[in-house]
This record gives C-alpha cells, sequence and structure tokens, in this order.
C-alpha cells in the first residue's frame, strides 16, 4: 500500500493509498528536526487507533522543505524497506511537461498540483493553493505547467501585520460582516480577506488575458472554501488535490521506471 506524504512549510500530511481511496489522512506540523523513529511511533499509533492494519510497500514525497526529506528517506528505509519517490527529484518522472526558465527549481506542491489538476480536469487550468503561501499554477492545454505566481498566505499576511506593527494584535482569518471595519481586529480581517479577494479576481483575469482563452480555474487548501463562500472565484474545489496528485505521480512512476 501507498504512503504519500505532501510537506509544506506549515504543515505536512500523511495519507494512505488502497489504490482506490485514501484509507488514512494525519497531519502533523512541518519540523526538518523531527526523526524517522519519532515519525514511525506517530504514525503507527495512529494507524493502529483507526484499525488500519495493512502493510505499507511504497512512499511518494512532495517536500517544499529540502532538509525534511531526509529522515523521510530514513523512514521509509528502516521500518517500510523500500526506496521512496521523491517529486522534483531526477528520478521521479512526472507525465506532464514544465516549461520555465532554465536553473528554476518549481516547487513540488504546484507541480504535483498541475499534475492533479490535469489528471481531473483537463487544461487550461488554474490551479490556485491556499497554503502558507498562495500560489497560481498555470496548466497548458497539454497539461504543462507553464509558470504562475506565488503570493504571501493568508495567515503569512495577518502573521505580518502582527509581527511588525506594535498594536497589532494576532487575528484569525475570517469573512467580516462588513468592509468597514469599526474595531481593529474587523479592519485587519477586512483588508486580508478583501484583499485577497481582489487579489484572486485580479491574477486569474489577468493570467486569462495573458493566454487570450478561457481557462478553468481550480482550488485547494483550507482556506479556500472561507473565500468560495463570498464570491465566486472558483470553478472547482478539491479538497486533497495534491494527495491525489502523489497516486498519479506514483502510478505513472511504477509502469514507466
Ligand atoms: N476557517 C479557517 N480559519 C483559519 N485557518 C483555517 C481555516 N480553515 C482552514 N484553516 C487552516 O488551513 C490550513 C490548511 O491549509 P493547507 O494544508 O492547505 O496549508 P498549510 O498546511 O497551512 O500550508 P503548507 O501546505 O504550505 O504547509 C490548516 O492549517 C488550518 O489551520
Ligand atoms: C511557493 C511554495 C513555498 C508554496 O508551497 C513552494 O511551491 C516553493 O517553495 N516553491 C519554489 C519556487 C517556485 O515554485 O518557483
Ligand atoms: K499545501
Amino acid at each position: 500500500m501507498l504512503l504519500a506524504i505532501d510537506c509544506g512549510n506549515t504543515n505536512t500530511v500523511f495519507s494512505i493509498w488502497d489504490g482506490e481511496s485514501f484509507i488514512g489522512t494525519w497531519r502533523t506540523s512541518t519540523d526538518w528536526q523531527r526523526t524517522a523513529d519519532q515519525y514511525y511511533v506517530w504514525l503507527s499509533t495512529l494507524m493502529k487507533f483507526q484499525k488500519i492494519d495493512v502493510e505499507i510497500t511504497d512512499m511518494i514525497i512532495s517536500s517544499t522543505v529540502p532538509r525534511v526529506v531526509f529522515n523521510l528517506r530514513v523512514l521509509a528505509d528502516r521500518y517500510f524497506h523500500t526506496r521512496p519517490i521523491v517529486v522534483g527529484k531526477p528520478d521521479c518522472l512526472l507525465p506532464v511537461d514544465v516549461r520555465v526558465d532554465t536553473g528554476t527549481a518549481v516547487g513540488p506542491d504546484r507541480l504535483v498540483n498541475t499534475v492533479a489538476g490535469h489528471d481531473l480536469y483537463g487544461g487550461n487550468l488554474i490551479v490556485v493553493d491556499f497554503g502558507t503561501a498562495t500560489t497560481f499554477d498555470v496548466v497548458s492545454e497539454d497539461g504543462a505547467y507553464i509558470g504562475g505566481v506565488i503570493a504571501p498566505g493568508v495567515n503569512l499576511s495577518l502573521e505580518a501585520l502582527h509581527h511588525a506593527a506594535a498594536a497589532l494584535p494576532h487575528v484569525d482569518i475570517a469573512k467580516p460582516q462588513s468592509v468597514i471595519g469599526t474595531n481593529t481586529v474587523a479592519c485587519m480581517q477586512s483588508g486580508v480577506f478583501w484583499g485577497y479577494v481582489g487579489l484572486v479576481k485580479e491574477i486569474c483575469a489577468r493570467i486569462k488575458g495573458e493566454r487570450a482563452r478561457e481557462m478553468k480555474i481550480i482550488s485547494t487548501g483550507g482556506l479556500a472554501p472561507l473565500f468560495q463562500q463570498t464570491e465566486d472565484l472558483f470553478d472547482e474545489f478539491h479538497d486533497d488535490l495534491t494527495m491525489h496528485g502523489l497516486t498519479v505521480i506514483h502510478r505513472y512512476n511504477k509502469e514507466n521506471n
């Protein structure tokens, strides 16, 4: 059975794929110092708790934090006796082209989202992922990653205000009642929430303009539904787009390597 790991700058998600569906998904904070033994204790405890008694034979990793890959490789080797596929490494094949400036190391999460988007929704896509950063991946007619946009993440923007200004508190994102805030928290939420709605609309419109064609907008990540509540920003929302992409890339490598 496949263990797929999506390691972002904030959170790391582990999912077990039985070939048809994910039978377990667990989330932990990303910490490059966590050892293989710690991962194993954590994972096996949660598996036992959910009565998931399966043998992990395969592993695939997407990591935006290069340092964590070492310990995840040790986990694969020591506990599952397998060699993981690591997205972005030369020996990991991708079912789509990557057309960017030479020397650019595209984030593996963006490559995985491109593959997943193409697999589920075809070509001419904008994939928007609300993680630590908010990324827009532009997918061509034939499914290639042809570039995109990186914007500061929603929570990162709120944290930046809190850190830089002595009188601004820590605030969680929420949809404000109105645009005009009548207290500090409401003012901050308004700036980030409505600023973000504008950012998403403007960037998608300009991408479509530059490409001179209609494109489908796909969203993923924890905060996408919050924005979709208000405005019709996205054509589709997919909760675990990155995990889906990892299963597609795993299958492609099994068939072609
Ligand atoms: N309504 C909400 N308000 C605040 N945070 C939310 C809300 N809904 C989801 N989240 C947050 O969204 C996050 C899930 O997002 P996601 O997994 O896409 O990115 P991440 O883990 O923050 O970033 P990365 O993948 O870059 O590490 C969770 O950490 C969760 O706390
Ligand atoms: C932009 C992030 C941080 C989003 O997770 C990640 O995809 C990344 O580190 N990318 C590297 C740079 C690039 O994608 O062009
Ligand atoms: K993510």
